[in-house]
């Protein structure tokens, strides 16, 4: 990829001029058809950035933009109705992590924890004839649009995966689909979150810790600001603009892993880019088969259901424990920030994902 001549967009944000970084678009229509420039296309923004824009405009991908906003409305009549009954369950097990309250986890600030509430679905449990959900979603029409999202979320992953697998050359059983089957128990799930309005000056529950997903792809859903990434090589945090008619998909530790390490799993955050604003966020992780093999970011040989679980505590633990306790890549699942000097040594002027790509 060519160094860009484009003049870096910066966006103003708490008093500073941050980047506001760009990022390929990739066309879900072309990768259905399987066509070769796009498929090089999505292996290249998995293996620079890992980060990338999938365009869900065509005939093919409108319908999850539809359910997008049918599961918008359900997440505004759950998160509204009293705390008692969006935390009915509490936090059964990490793979039932149903509802989670403003404050269960570590902030995006240092001394803060985190500044939104969240409800998951699991992909298997919304299959059952009795799905174990808060009572209040707990009902036909609800299963019904929480299915159609997660179908549709699990349709286009599953292309992406594909799409990899065929750029790669992959046959048979080394196909990324092959340890995504559908009728395997993995924890892959639907989380829906809504983050309550705060201001970094004054509140101690602010946004979402840095760090990579746990998942192979994430598909994300937001049409406000507050998602920041960090690139390979960006010497600073900076945001991703919402485009309408796409979502974001990143890479996840698990595909990272399946590849050889050699595909990114993008270090990210939120932030409250308006302080008075609700957001509200929509993040479809697909999982691997809990019982997939992979070398973690520390070396070890072990099970994607045995990585979701460590990873699943250490984001909940106090900011000492995340320190000692696990692994110490496991947040950032064996990504490394680059510090700034290292970065400026290398002459890159400014993080634009673009020129961190010159020499990826
Ligand atoms: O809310 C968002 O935009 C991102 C959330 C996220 O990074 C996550 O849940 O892993
Ligand atoms: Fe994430």
């Amino acid at each position: 990829m060519a160094l860009t001549t484009d003049i870096p967009e910066t966006v103003q944000w708490s008093g500073k001029t941050v980047p506001v970084y760009p990022m390929e678009t990739v066309s879900f229509g072309r990768l259905l058809s399987q066509e070769p420039a796009e498929l090089e296309k999505v292996l290249r923004c998995c293996e620079t950035e890992g980060f990338f824009y999938i365009d869900l405009q065509g005939i093919d991908g409108r319908r999850m933009l539809d359910d997008q906003q049918k599961t918008l409305d359900l997440m505004h009549r759950f998160f509204e109705s009293p705390l008692e009954e969006k935390n009915q369950y509490g936090l059964v097990a990490p793979h039932l992590g149903l509802y989670e309250p403003v404050g269960s986890r570590t902030g995006v600030f240092e001394n803060t924890k985190d500044g939104y509430e969240m409800v998951k679905v699991s992909r298997d449990e919304v299959q059952k004839s009795s799905p174990h959900i808060p009572s209040i979603i707990k009902n036909s029409p609800d299963i019904g649009i929480l299915e159609n999202a997660i179908a549709g979320c699990n349709i286009v992953t599953k292309t992406i995966l594909s799409s990899l697998s065929t750029a790669l050359g992959l046959s048979g059983a080394a196909r990324f689909e092959n340890t995504h089957r559908n009728d395997r128990a993995s924890s892959t799930t639907l989380a829906m979150m809504h983050y309550i309005p705060s201001d970094p000056d004054v509140d101690q529950k602010i946004g979402h810790q840095k760090h990579t997903d746990i998942s192979s792809l994430t598909l994300l859903f937001s049409e406000q600001w507050g998602l920041q990434i960090r690139p390979p090589r960006a010497r600073e945090f900076g945001f991703i603009k919402p485009k309408p008619g796409c979502a974001i998909v990143n890479v996840g530790d698990s595909l990272r892993f399946a590849s050889g390490h050699k595909m990114q799993s993008c270090i990210h955050r939120v932030v409250p880019f308006d302080p008075t604003e609700h957001r509200y966020s929509i993040a479809y992780f697909l999982r691997a088969e809990d019982e997939t093999m992979f070398t973690d970011s520390e070396g070890r040989y072990i099970t994607a259901g045995q990585w979701h679980d460590e990873k699943f505590f250490a984001f909940t633990d106090i900011p000492e424990m995340q320190a000692t306790a696990y692994p110490p890549t496991m947040l950032l699942g064996g990504m490394v920030e680059e510090d700034d000097e290292e970065v400026l040594k290398g002459g890159l002027p400014t993080g634009t994902v673009n020129e961190i790509a010159v020499d990826a």
